[in-house]
């Protein structure tokens, strides 16, 4: 997801399609001196650097995020300073030095933000693998602006009330960057991953916390091992110097110790090599070996490095997505069905087909393409989807019409669309990606939908709203599942044109969906059809033993008239301020 590319950036800079092919630019106009002429310098690679150096972190990036958590630790206003007085990379810590730390707060990516008493000047040293309240000693490998990055060498005084290594399930855990948190109880995962909503809001929304409910507890995942459906270990291709090194294997069975196939060493891109993975599905870990010697035997073929793929699947019927012979619950889940469940197998081809069944339904998608990783969760979190474009929290005399149409914006291979569908008498779903939306057309008919209910397109998410110009806004609801970066500026502009009851932001990047969510409260002031509330917010658990959450805000419009929806203060939706109280 997150190597999707930024469609706002390509729109920017493509022509339209029927356009000229654009001219290479003059560097200067005919008729304007030379030594007026408005020509930028070029600039050289160091000055680029040092531009680099000094400018802050992009806006909503995992650099901004841990920005904006060191600005808390330290105080706004001693970093404003800092900042002012050019002492925002004057370290009080050398390269390589040991220190002890305090832990004082978690990232919300997981790593410590730890601080010294001793040190010379208030620096937050961040430090993987330790806990708040926890006194650690680490190794600094690098200085950066007012904070260092460290190896975490020992937890010197374990806080008790949170760690249990106990637990610890993996023999890569603080070695491997997957997951942060085996350490953990699991009812603490899940209230760290509400403090990640609750800051996100707080830093990112930029709305009033009058305008955000309380964030709800985070919802489980029913599975907290054994759990991940897909997995892509990588390797590099063999090095000339590696090819001829006279201590290789002379079979083709035996692994070079240069040689890993794994997941990226913890805060590097080296490569680790990993034999078993324990939040994977347990069909992946048994055919993650086989998968390994097979990348060991063929591993002088391989020219540049390699993303293998592993993902968990039903076994897929012949020809049941094409002709839809194999129907999702119109076949009442039969004994063949129910057979089919228990058995899984595991795709290891890129080109291959995955095959699903979440709650009744069936999906079926290319290997390489999206699809949630956490089969467990996903009834859940449907329904809870459902649960909430269907209640009305502040019931009234004037009650706003029940939800009859449905819009899944980056629908993927359907799945809100289909999981949903029984509830709507009209469904449109949009998807950059051809292959998905060809297996979300697959899919309807798999699960016996007519294609007269049912529709999917490929496109831009911004282009739906002109396709579904006929839906009724006030009764329709558009779900939202950007990638990582989030919904851009047109896509936002078109759903406030369109103005639909209730919006669902389903969202893997909490901070890209408080920036959205804010932008789309506050433009939606502006604009005539009325202006839309948050209603709630839950993060949920996709990814147990990692610091990732995702997150479910739901939005309603308040009519300009009639609901209260007059003035321009963005107002909190479904939540009395008392539960508000000690929330962001
Ligand atoms: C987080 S996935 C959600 C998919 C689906 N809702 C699901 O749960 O399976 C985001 C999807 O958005 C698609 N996407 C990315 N940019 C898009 C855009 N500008 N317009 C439409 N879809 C886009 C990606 O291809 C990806 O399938």
């Amino acid at each position: 997801m997150a190597s999707t590319p930024s469609i706002g950036e390509t729109r920017a800079s493509s022509p339209p399609s029927d356009a000229p092919a654009p001219k290479k630019p003059r560097l200067e106009a005919p008729d304007v001196p030379k030594s007026t002429a408005a020509k930028q310098p070029k600039q050289s690679k160091s000055q680029k650097r040092r531009q680099q150096y000094s400018a802050l972190p992009e806006p909503c990036s995992a650099d901004d995020v841990l920005w904006r958590e060191i600005n808390d630790v330290l105080g706004a206003d001693y970093v404003k300073t800092a900042l002012a007085e050019g002492t925002d990379r004057q370290s009080p810590f050398e390269y390589h030095q040991e220190l002890e730390m305090r832990v004082v707060a978690l990232c919300s990516s997981g790593v410590a933000l730890a601080t010294s008493a001793e040190a010379s000047r208030p620096w937050v040293v961040v430090v993987p693998f330790c806990l708040p309240g926890e006194t650690v000693r680490v190794r600094v490998y690098r200085n950066a602006r007012m904070h260092s990055l460290a190896d975490l060498i020992a937890v010197v005084t374990p806080n008790p009330e949170m760690r249990d290594d106990s637990l610890v399930r993996c023999k890569y855990f603080t070695s491997c960057g997957g997951c942060q948190y085996q350490m953990l109880p699991y009812e603490k995962q899940l209230d760290l991953k509400r403090d990640v909503v609750v800051k996100a809001y707080k830093n990112f929304s930029d709305l009033p916390s009058s305008s955000v409910p309380s964030i709800e507890p985070t919802m489980p995942s029913p599975l907290q091992y054994n759990y991940r459906t897909k997995i892509t270990p990588h390797f590099e291709a063999p090095t000339k110097a590696q090819r001829a090194d006279p201590a290789n294997p002379q079979n083709d069975s035996e692994q070079p110790s240069w040689f890993k196939i794994g997941f990226n060493q913890v805060g590097t891109h080296k490569v680790m090599d990993i034999e078993d993975c324990p939040i994977a599905t347990p069909v992946i870990r048994e055919a993650l070996p086989a998968v390994r010697a097979n990348a060991v035997k063929n591993l002088y073929t391989y020219k540049r490095g390699v993303s293998l793929i592993l993902r968990d699947s039903l076994p897929v019927p012949p020809a049941s997505a094409a002709d839809g012979s194999t129907q999702g619950p119109a076949a009442d889940a039969d004994a063949l069905a129910t057979a089919l469940d228990e058995t899984h197998i595991c795709i290891t081809d890129h080109r291959g087909t995955v095959r699903e069944r979440v709650g009744g339904w069936l999906f079926e998608y290319p290997a390489s393409s999206f699809f949630q990783n956490n089969n467990a969760v996903l009834p859940g979190l449907v329904e809870y989807v459902r649960e909430r474009i269907f209640a009305n929290p502040n019931p009234s005399p004037n009650p706003p019409p029940t939800p009859t149409h449905l819009v899944d914006a980056y629908c993927g291979a359907g799945l809100f669309a289909i999981a949903l569908s029984p509830h709507f008498t009209n469904i449109a779903g949009i998807e950059l990606s051809a292959p998905s939306i060809a297996a979300a057309t697959r899919n309807a008919a798999l699960n016996a939908i007519p294609a007269t209910k049912i529709s999917f397109r490929a496109g831009d998410a911004a282009d739906i709203f002109k396709a579904v110009s006929e839906f009724p806004r006030r009764e329709t609801v558009v779900v939202i599942d950007p990638p990582r970066k989030g919904c851009d500026g047109p896509f936002i502009e078109q759903l406030l044109g369109f103005g639909a009851g209730r919006v669902v932001y389903v969202s893997c990047n909490v901070h890209t969906q408080a920036r959205d969510v804010g932008d789309i409260l506050r433009k939606s002031g502006q604009g005539g059809k009325g202006r839309y509330v948050l209603e709630s917010v839950r993060g949920f658990d996709l990814f147990p033993q990692t610091a990732h959450v995702e997150s479910v805000a739901v939005l309603r419009l308040l009519e300009a008239e009639g609901e209260g929806g007059e003035g321009g203060e963005v107002v909190m939706g479904g939540v009395g301020q008392k539960e508000k109280e000690g929330n962001v």
